[in-house]
């Protein structure tokens, strides 16, 4: 079977990096991944902080996907080991994510995200599943 997720109060939400589980990276605490990964696509500290600080995952995702400031000319290449790394630290540190996300065993886990045809698989699902990927890669690093 597949696990499908997307929406934060459907099955599986935790997996969505806009569910309410926060990770400490770079001496921050940051609210949700989404936050964290939103704030790597820029230099700008203050722009990060900016992010860091939005009240919502949603809020910190439309001000990453704003280009009034410059995003890092290496992001294409480095955006997903960061994305890697952030999921993979948010099931370290929330033990009943970790529990959830073993449960599912060696299912094949995919976003559900309509619009997103890199991170998710899209409306008509030809999407590369990237997140759904890593969350396959997270589970398996937490088994070793
Ligand atoms: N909930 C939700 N809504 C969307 O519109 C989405 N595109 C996603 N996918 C997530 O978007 C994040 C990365 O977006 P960008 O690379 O900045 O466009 C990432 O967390 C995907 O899982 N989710």
């Amino acid at each position: 079977m597949t696990i499908f997720f997307y929406t934060k109060t459907d099955a599986y939400g935790e997996f969505s990096n806009f569910s309410k589980h926060g990770i400490e990276e770079d001496g921050e605490w940051w609210p949700t991944v989404e936050h964290y990964f939103q704030a790597q696509k820029f230099e700008d500290k203050s722009y990060q902080e900016k992010i860091r600080t939005a009240y919502s995952s949603k809020q910190a995702a439309e001000l990453g996907r704003s280009r009034k400031v410059p995003i890092r000319a290496d992001w294409e290449l480095v955006k997903d080991e960061i994305m890697f790394r952030a999921v993979l630290k948010k099931f370290k540190t929330h033990d009943k994510l970790k529990e959830l996300l073993l449960s599912t065993g060696v299912q094949e886990i995919v976003e559900n995200a309509p619009g997103d045809y890199y991170w998710g698989i899209g409306k008509n699902g030809t999407g590369l599943n990237k997140l759904g990927k890593i969350l396959v890669s997270v589970r398996e690093q937490l088994k070793i």
